[in-house]
């Protein structure tokens, strides 16, 4: 439980078969077989379950925290609980809560992976133990380990699956005192280019040159294997330990944001050994098994991990690879149609391992911090699924020896004897110096074919770059053909181009003189609006004049009326008085008058009475008292006179006062009411004028805008007309155009095709004739190739036959050699028990 209680440079534990889903349920991983891996094993030829299917194994290794991660002070995701033996995967994105649990069988890693498989793997089977995660997430720490120099025989407690799988089989076979011969190959794979790390370097060339790109053949059964990859024979666990470290150091690494020595390529490292076991019939048999141990390039998200240019690169090539790994599992979990093995060489490497006949164990690798947490949970996902691959492991190629027949030891290519025959040996010996001489032939044969095969594929790209220049010749023949129409096209629609750009122009220009109307009119309207908002203003003021001026004439009139009132009743009283007086006047006039009369009566009779007296007297003596009476009346009238005259003096005084203060007043009023009406009649006229010059601008300009509007509309009119004319001449020219184009295209589509289907026709034939003979001949050559094969392979069947007879023959003879020395013996036996009786 590295996540929950770190342990740095532990044993690599922590392992865990992830559980079917996240209910967590019992984990259905194959359980190891509880054995010490130095026990020695009895069984031979154990298959699973008598040649069934049996499920990937998967475990899960959560590394602790690193050095960064503890210094950012990294939220930590994984919990790993050993009571309950679950890990939990629980964060909060974005208010999104991510919870997930999965179960597991807690093991150590080493008795739980690596432990059964190397079992197996001494019992014939091929094994596969591979590492997968995200980068930084400890593969390359899981399968070599932290580093650590074993001391005395004895591993350090970092040490990775391959140093303590290389310790048990040798524990084992040391125990077993078996005998053996072991052979290793470390092979990388970068950027789909394969190189062996364990060629020695050439000394001249740069690093990279030292390690040739070497191809992945197929080798006829299903099976892929690396031509020249060296396979360095191997009999102790030091040697092993060495040459791994030889070949991780030219390992490609890299420092990235998420790792500081990351792996940049996938690397395997492979154990083959063949052991001689005896069957309990007491016949010898050659065990052959194989241990893969695969150190992926860790998947990664290149802008997390920094990876630019060149790294980049690395890392899509190291993406692909793994999404195609990815894709292979999927299919073969979901049984969904063809697997995609061939579309990388890791896959193609894989193959065995992932649904073939190896016993399969990956182990994913996961980090607990919560910034890997979306790999974290795609690689649980990849666990969850590559549990589910079935894989029907099957045991390696078994052959019979003969029986030993010393005990001395020694090695012979490697193998490791303990017992054997002198004569055996030399055949042996013989027999593989003829499998030399086989395989030199075969690698020659190998070559020839990878040569054909070179020739096939530079056939195939010579075709490929024939079809392409047919392609680009039938292209220009299109064009060309093509050409002539296009030209008359071109013609019609530079002419339709030109009509239309005219048209565009003059619709431009209309649409700027409408806008220009539209301008002209808006500021019409703001005109007409002011205008109108002032005239409405004028017409009040006017309205509010009006109405002051009636409501003054009013009061005036008013004023007026009760003034002549007054002047009328003050006139009347006047008037009145004065008739008064007048009558008066009259009565004593006319009282006077009569008073005069009578007293002119009275001087009439009393003149005529006396006139003659009188005239007597007056003309003798004229009488003093007529003359004083006469001086009396006209005393009296003269007063009377008088008082008249004073009388009517006064009246007239008052009347002339009374006339001219009424005149005054009149005149006074006059003036008044003039000089109002007047100011009345100088605001009428000047509302008047404003209204009448008002009216006259509202006239003319109505009159403008009716003359703007009339010349705007029939200009409008004019130039829509235009327009219409000018789009119907158009479309006419174009339905005419549109109609002799396609006339004439369907013309030339009827000719081009013909000449296309011909030229195509021509080109197939050609191709296909090419491709006959490339087949032809590499039939030829295959045939050649498959005789030639058949033939070393007669002579291989003859030579192992006459060595089989030879064996038989040796066997024979030795049988009788041992007989005849147990006679010889019992002969000996007898005479030195007949020597010694008679002694
Ligand atoms: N179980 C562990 N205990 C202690 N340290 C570990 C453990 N696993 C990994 N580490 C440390 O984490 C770092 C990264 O490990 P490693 O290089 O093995 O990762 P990787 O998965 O192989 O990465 P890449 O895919 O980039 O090669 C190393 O410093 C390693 O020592």
């Amino acid at each position: 439980m590295e996540a929950s209680t770190p342990r740095r440079g532990g044993d690599p534990a922590a392992f865990m078969s992830p559980s079917p889903s996240q209910t967590p349920r019992a984990t259905s991983s194959a359980t190891p077989r509880k054995q010490d891996a130095t026990t020695p094993r009895k069984q031979l030829h154990q298959g699973p379950g008598a040649g069934g299917a049996v499920n990937i194994q998967v475990l899960l290794r959560c590394r602790p925290p690193s050095d960064e991660e503890r210094r950012l002070n990294a939220p930590v995701v994984i919990t790993c609980n050993e009571q309950k033996r679950e890990v939990s995967v629980a964060q909060s994105i974005a208010n999104k809560q991510i919870d997930r649990t999965f179960l597991f069988d807690k093991q150590d890693v080493f008795n739980h992976a690596v432990v059964p498989l190397v079992n197996e793997v001494l019992d014939g089977y091929n094994c596969t133990i591979f590492a997968y995660g995200q980068t930084g997430t400890g593969k390359t720490y899981t399968m070599e380990g932290g580093g650590g120099k074993a001391q005395n025989g004895e591993l350090p407690s970092d040490a990775g699956v391959i140093p303590r799988a290389v310790k048990q089989i040798f524990d084992i076979l040391d125990a077993q005192s078996a005998e053996y011969s072991m052979k290793v190959s470390f092979l990388e794979l970068y950027n789909e280019e394969l190189t062996d790390l364990l060629a020695p370097e050439e000394p001249k060339l740069s690093d990279d040159k030292s390690k040739k790109p070497m191809a992945l053949m197929e080798d006829g059964k299903g099976g892929v294997f690396v031509r020249g990859l060296e396979e360095e024979v191997v009999s102790s666990a030091a040697e092993i330990y060495r040459i791994l470290e030889k070949g991780s150091a030219k390992r490609k690494t890299a420092e990235t944001l998420l790792n500081k020595q990351s792996s940049r390529s996938h690397s395997i490292f492979s154990i083959t050994i063949h052991i001689k076991e005896c069957t309990p019939e007491g016949e010898e048999m050659i065990k052959s098994g194989k241990l893969n141990l695969v150190d992926l390039a860790g998947s990664e998200n290149v802008s997390r991990s920094g990876a630019r240019d060149g790294r980049a690169r690395e890392a899509g090539e190291i993406n692909k690879s793994l999404l195609t790994l990815g894709r292979v599992i999927n299919t073969l979990v979901e049984h969904s149609g063809h697997i995609p093995y061939r579309d990388s060489k890791l896959t193609r490497l894989l193959r065995d391992s992932l649904g073939g006949k190896t016993k399969t164990c990956i182990i994913a690798t996961i980090a607990p911090s919560a910034h890997c947490l979306e790999e974290t949970l795609s690689t649980l996902d990849y666990a969850h699924r590559a549990k589910h691959i079935k894989n029907k492991p099957e045991v390696g190629l078994c052959f019979s020896l003969c029986q030993p027949e010393d005990d001395e030891i020694c090695t012979n290519q490697g193998f490791v004897y303990r017992n054997g025959a002198p004569q055996a040996r030399k055949d042996f010996q013989a027999m593989s110096e003829k499998l030399d001489r086989l395989e030199l032939v075969l690698e020659s044969k190998d070559k020839q074919v990878d040569e054909l095969q070179g020739m096939y594929e530079s056939q195939k790209v010579l075709s490929a770059n024939l079809s392409d220049k047919l392609q680009i010749l039938e292209f220009y023949l299109c064009l060309y053909f093509q050409f002539s129409l296009e030209n008359v096209l071109v013609d019609e629609a530079q002419k339709l181009r030109s009509e239309l750009e005219n048209t565009a122009g003059d619709l431009s220009g209309l649409f700027s003189k409408l806008e220009r109307k539209g301008k002209i009119e808006d500021a019409n309207k703001t005109v007409v609006r002011h205008f109108h908002s002032q005239l409405t203003e004028d017409l009040g003021l006017l309205h509010r004049t009006v109405s002051t001026s009636v409501s003054q004439q009013e009061s005036q009139l008013k004023a007026l009326e009760e003034r002549m009132q007054s002047f009328v009743s003050s006139k009347g009283k006047v008037a009145g008085g004065l008739q008064e007086h007048v009558r008066k006047l009259k009565e004593s006039f006319n009282s006077r008058i009569a008073e005069l009369h009578g007293f002119a009566e009275q001087l009439k009779l009393k003149s005529h009475l006396s006139f003659e007296k009188i005239n007597s007297h007056v003309t003798t003596h004229m009488s003093a008292s007529y003359l004083h009476m006469y001086s009396e009346f006209s005393s009296v009238l003269m007063q009377c006179l008088k008082g008249l005259l004073v009388d009517a003096d006064q009246l007239l005084v008052e009347l002339q006062n009374g006339l001219s203060q009424q005149e005054l007043n009149f005149a006074n009023f006059f003036k008044q009411q003039h000089e109002e009406l007047s100011r009345n009649l100088e605001r009428s006229k000047s509302v008047s004028t404003t209204t009448v010059n008002f009216f006259r601008t509202i006239d003319a300009h109505t009159l403008v805008l009716i003359k703007i509007l009339e010349e705007s509309q029939s200009a409008h009119k004019k130039q829509l007309l235009e327009l219409q004319k000018k789009f119907e001449v158009i479309f006419a020219e174009a339905a005419y155009f549109v109609n002799s184009a396609l006339v004439v295209a369907a013309d030339e589509e009827k000719y081009l095709m013909e000449k296309i289907a011909g030229l195509l026709a021509e080109s197939n034939a050609r191709k296909k004739n090419m491709v006959q003979d490339d087949i032809c001949s590499l039939d030829k050559t295959v045939c050649e190739h498959s005789n030639n094969m058949q033939t070393q392979t007669t002579k291989l069947h003859d030579f192992t036959s006459c060595m089989r007879e030879q064996w038989e023959a040796y066997m024979e003879r030795a049988e009788e050699a041992f007989h005849q020395n147990v006679s010889l013996i019992e002969q000996k036996r007898i005479f030195f028990m007949e020597n010694l009786q008679q002694w």
